[in-house]
């Protein structure tokens, strides 16, 4: 997909499993929006295929859409309509709809019931948005950053009702650049970066599969020149060194006593103080880092 010049989706190949949560993780402007409104069936793909429920999402989206619910970034709903209306109304567009009262006391709406959508708060907002899009009891939803400007209760309650939705054998579709909502909700991670898949597996795979650890080095002083180079040597193959930013570098591989003692006397031999040394099982965002060199700062 391209928008002019600019490749968005760039030959992304990548499939979801039925009654699942699937999240499709990414930094800001990886096209994580482009992938899923072009599954949406907003846009057209411009080359390459997409099924959804095994159907064309242009071609046969009235067939689609009874069957899919979709949580846009910005909303959708209208800006005078009290937010309690403007779910029933979505309600009773559906054959059987969820428990609109239900709905509203799971998300925490109840106090915003009769506030208009454009006075709700940001994470107000989101979870209406959230709520409009599985009233319908959909088969499949698709849910874009369903938790960015919440906080973290909001986000709990969140992270709680797709998780029941699951339960319930909805297949969720998540885009995020959270990588703790990734790892706390999703079966399977895709991780996306300029447009192109990088990396796909259950957070499990992604972070542990490989049976290495992390360690993340972090110094009191900018590093001196070719410290990751200088650190790697000293580490050997078995091990890889990431510079995180001018005083911080993560290190992948085996974190025994052994890689910890050579860390420490690659310290001391270059005047470096540690500020922390910290040692833990790798988490998406250190997969990221090392698939791309860039932390997936939002
Ligand atoms: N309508 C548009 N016109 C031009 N460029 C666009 C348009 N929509 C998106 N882009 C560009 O395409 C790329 C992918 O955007 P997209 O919104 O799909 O990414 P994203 O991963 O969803 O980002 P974000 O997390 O910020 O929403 C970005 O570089 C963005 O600037």
């Amino acid at each position: 997909m391209r928008y002019g010049d600019k490749v968005a989706v760039d030959g992304l190949s990548l499939s979801v499993e039925r009654d699942s949560i699937t999240a499709v993780l990414g930094p800001n402007g990886a096209g994580k929006t482009t992938t899923l409104e072009t599954c949406e069936g907003y846009r057209a793909p411009q080359q390459g295929t997409v099924r959804v429920l095994g159907l064309d999402p242009r071609a046969d989206r009235r067939a689609l859409l009874p069957r899919i619910g979709v949580m846009l970034q910005d909303g959708g709903a209208w800006s005078g309509v009290r937010a309690v209306e403007m779910l029933r109304h979505v309600a009773s567009l559906h054959a059987h709809p969820l428990d609109v009262g239900m709905l509203v006391e799971r998300l925490g709406l109840g106090e915003c019931g009769r506030t208009p959508y454009r006075r709700l708060s940001g994470g107000q907002q989101q979870r209406l948005s959230l709520a409009m899009a599985v009233v319908g009891r959909p088969e499949l939803v698709f849910v874009d950053e369903p938790t960015a400007g919440m906080d973290p209760q909001a986000r709990r309650t969140t992270w709680a009702l797709l998780e029941e939705l699951r339960a319930d054998g909805v297949t969720i579709v998540l885009t995020t650049h959270y990588m703790d909502e990734a790892e706390q909700l999703a079966d399977q991670v895709h991780v996306i970066d300029h447009g192109r898949l990088i990396a796909s597996g259950s957070p499990f795979q992604l972070t542990r599969g490989t049976g290495n650890s992390t360690i993340r080095l972090v110094v009191t002083e900018p590093f001196p020149p070719g410290a990751p180079d200088s650190l790697q040597a000293a580490l050997g193959p078995d091990t890889e060194v990431r510079p995180v930013n001018e005083q911080s570098l993560m290190i992948s591989g085996p974190a025994d006593a052994s890689t910890l003692a050579t860390v420490s006397a690659w310290c001391q031999q270059h005047g470096v103080l540690p500020e922390s040394l910290t040692l833990g099982q790798r988490t998406l965002e250190d997969v990221f880092l090392q698939l791309t060199g860039r932390e997936l700062a939002t």
